[in-house]
């Protein structure tokens, strides 16, 4: 007879519902030491709802959680930490200025001589990082690693605190290619010292590389579980949709590298968007952008890539009014709009799509009609003598959620309910379908599922045949290689590559990306 060793998380008919709107329906999910476990599914289908409740954030309404076979039942994430399960989220919690021993130990002190300062926290810390053989210099400030050490770092935090079942919700959805291959090597480590990881994500090619099991939930409940071997892009894009096998390009798939060209034909309309010799600081009052100029004419889609913490950011929320500028001029449509306020410079046609959605992407305590009619309303063109045109505002927001395929579409709800992917929709429907004269985006596909990012591409490149003039910024390349007619590299606040799309050569492109000097 064969004994088997305990599941290391097992759920068993894990039902969450929001008033009669069922998220999670009877779910269960059976995750094995050591293996990597992903959770598949469309925008909504339920997959943050239900790490949620493993992660002691909510209560399921029923169903069990066994760890290591034991029965448990959590009323916080610290209850879940203490049995060994923990979550890294997407927006790290780490302090820049203190070292990786200090952000490790931070609210969890050694009890004797408890300073961060401690050696003794070092020497343990160290000991933690070496255990998953990391090769981690402790005393390093975490402000000078890049994103995927900092990862790193909320991943060692956990780990030191005694998790070995791990959850992670689309942490590679803000990271750049050569990041998520570190992050895949650091999930194989982890993996191979018995740890168990559960993995949200939306990228197909991902799930392929790392994936021993895959849960694929649809509509609240799962649909398919299917072990190595028994996957490839095209049956997991079909798992996902429910539909008969599809190929990953057929749903719309940058990360399964299906690159659209980029038009023959140059675009010759005006410059609707020009930069010159802006510079402008950080939140930390560094340079953040220094002395860029830059242009983007009617009809024309310019992808700018780059590592990110180059300016990206400070870029988008410049245009926008959102940062202000310490020297140079930014003209849209031919008009300086320097030092405007964000709501003048939206009012001569911009739409803007923020990296950061809940920041000021959406107000997640209106409704649905009342975030699709903030530019309207802010425009003053929502009302008629005076009087809010509610009627109207529903009509749009109703075609809109059809459109861009918004769910659930209840105009009521508030956007805060909405899943990760759909707010991200939302505020895509918004910026996208006001007739706006230069759009600036900001990875504007980030947590969309795969059908989800081919429609949105198609929306951008219809925008732009209309005469739009679009910036587009992403950390995915395949993203900006997919639909830019010109691509610009920005590194450390300039604007080191400009060269149409037909004309790129990726060697130069990527050395641009890291500070190298090319011809293109
Ligand atoms: N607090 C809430 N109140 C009402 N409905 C909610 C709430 N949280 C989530 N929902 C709904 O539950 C469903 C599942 O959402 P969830 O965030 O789990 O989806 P998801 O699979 O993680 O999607 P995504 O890939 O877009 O992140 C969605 O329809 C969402 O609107």
């Amino acid at each position: 007879m064969v004994i088997r060793p305990p599941l290391a998380l097992e759920l068993i008919g894990i039902t969450k519902r929001y008033g009669s709107f069922t998220a999670n329906d009877s779910i269960d999910v059976r995750v094995e030491a050591g293996e990597v476990h992903v959770l598949l599914g469309e925008n909504g289908a339920g997959k943050s709802t239900l790490l949620n409740t493993v992660y002691g954030h909510q209560r399921p309404d029923s169903g069990s959680i066994l760890v290591n076979g034991r029965e448990v039942a959590f009323a916080s994430p610290a209850d879940a930490l203490a049995a060994g399960i923990g979550m890294v989220h997407q927006h790290f919690s780490l302090v820049d200025s203190f070292t990786v021993a200090q952000n490790v130990v931070l609210g969890d002190e050694p009890a004797r001589g408890g300073l961060l300062q401690s050696a003794a926290a070092e020497r343990a810390v160290q000991a933690t990082a070496d255990r998953v053989g990391w090769d981690f210099d402790v005393r390093r400030p975490v402000g000078e690693l890049a994103v995927s050490g900092q990862q790193r770092v909320e991943i060692l935090k956990l780990l030191h605190r005694g998790a070995r079942i791990l959850l992670l919700d689309e942490p590679t959805a803000l990271l750049s290619p050569t990041e998520i291959d570190g992050l895949l090597e650091t999930l194989d480590g982890l993996r191979a010292s018995g740890c168990s990881i559960v993995l949200v994500t939306h990228k197909l090619r991902e799930v392929t590389a790392i994936a021993d099991h895959v849960t694929v939930i649809r509509h609240g409940q799962v649909r398919q579980v299917l072990g190595r071997g028994e996957f490839d892009e095209g049956v997991l894009a079909a798992a996902m949709t429910g539909r008969d096998r599809v190929e990953p390009a057929a749903v719309g798939a940058p990360a399964g590298g299906a690159v659209t060209a980029p038009r023959a034909v140059a675009p010759a309309g005006d410059v609707l968007l020009e930069l010159s010799g802006v510079s402008a600081r950080s939140d930390a009052g560094t340079p953040a952008l220094q002395d860029l100029s830059l242009h983007v004419r009617a009809g024309e889609i310019v992808g700018l890539a780059g590592v990110e913490g180059n300016g990206q950011h400070e870029l988008v929320e410049a245009i926008a009014g959102l940062r202000p500028v310490q020297s140079g001029r930014i003209a849209l449509g031919g008009t300086d709009v320097t030092g405007w306020s964000p709501r003048r410079v939206r009012a001569t046609g911009l739409g803007v799509v923020p990296a950061d959605r809940r920041g000021w992407g959406v107000v997640p305590e209106m409704t649905l009609v009342e975030n699709l009619a903030l530019n309207e309303v802010a425009a003053g063109r929502d009302r008629r003598g005076g009087v809010l045109q509610w009627r109207a505002m529903r009509r749009r927001a109703q075609q809109l959620v059809s459109d861009y395929d918004i769910r659930p579409g209840n105009l009521d709800a508030t956007a805060g309910s909405l899943s990760g992917g759909n707010m991200q929709k939302l505020v895509l429907a918004r910026e996208l379908s006001a007739g706006p004269r230069v759009v600036v985006a900001s990875s504007p596909t980030w947590g969309l599922d795969v059908g989800a990012v081919e429609a949105v591409h198609d929306r951008i490149r219809a925008v732009r045949d209309a005469g739009t003039a679009v910036l587009l910024s992403s950390l995915d390349l395949d993203e900006v290689l997919a639909l830019a007619d010109r691509v610009l590299v920005i590194y450390r606040g300039r604007i080191t590559l400009d060269v149409p799309r037909a004309e790129l050569r990726d060697d130069g492109f990527a050395l641009a990306m890291i500070g190298g000097s090319v011809a293109a």
